[in-house]
């Protein structure tokens, strides 16, 4: 699997009369779990749709190294797994059928993601709900399909906004020990506001918010 750094080299993004993040530069790391940290609006949800290329800089740039050989390349969706806030499940489906979305979205025949889902399901521990309809799972379970839906995506860079936002601290300590796996074969950010999940985080970027007008 290829490694990927993300640097953000002092990035502004402009919204109208507004720019936000005003010359913003990090480094987020493979092999861990990165959280970008920042009060409501400072941007974080903005630098997590602009590592998938959903939006641009209007000043600096975002760009993706692999580590192994040093090419550098732009953002992309194709790069990208989300944990959406809330985790985002289909309710009239199930687990199985909600975590195999990732990889038929990546090409992958109908048995293969079958068995792919599965073997993400078990590695986030509902390998017994993989028949259930999404909508009688937990938040905490569902926050956990989600995770497996990334996991069996296979994607370099995994994406989380807010995952543990509705979470009980059980259930939080269980989503950052998944996020901590995962990220033995991915680039792992997380978008949080949770001090259990900052905590539990490899490092913490601080976004302050650094907005002005345009
Ligand atoms: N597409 C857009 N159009 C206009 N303004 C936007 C757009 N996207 C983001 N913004 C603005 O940029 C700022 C940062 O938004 P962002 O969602 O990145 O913040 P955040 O740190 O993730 O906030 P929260 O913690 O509340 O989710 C906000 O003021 C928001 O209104």
């Amino acid at each position: 699997m290829r490694q990927l750094e993300v640097r953000f080299d002092s990035v502004s993004f402009a919204f109208g009369d507004r720019v936000v993040l005003d010359g913003f530069s990090a480094v987020l790391h493979p092999g861990q779990v990165g959280a970008l940290v920042g009060p409501s609006g400072s941007g974080k949800s903005t630098l997590l749709n602009a590592v998938s290329g959903f939006v641009a800089p209007s000043a600096g740039a975002v760009s993706l190294r692999r580590v192994d050989d040093g090419t550098v390349t732009g953002p992309s969706p194709e790069l990208v797994a989300w944990v959406p806030q809330g985790a985002n499940c289909l309710g009239a489906r199930s687990a199985l059928d909600n975590v195999m979305l990732g990889p038929l979205g990546d090409g992958q025949p109908l048995p293969a993601a079958r068995r792919t889902a599965h073997d993400a399901l078990d590695r986030v521990g509902l390998a017994d709900r993989a028949s259930s309809l999404a909508r009688t799972l937990s938040g905490g379970e569902l926050q956990r399909v989600s995770l497996a839906r990334a996991l069996a995506s296979s994607k370099p860079i995994i994406l989380a906004d807010e995952p543990t936002s509705s979470l009980d601290a059980a259930s939080t300590e269980v989503v950052a020990a998944l996020l901590h796996s995962l990220s033995v074969d991915a680039t792992v950010v997380v978008a949080t506001h949770d001090p259990l999940l900052i905590a539990a985080a490899s490092y913490a970027v601080d976004i302050r918010r650094r907005s002005r007008a345009a």
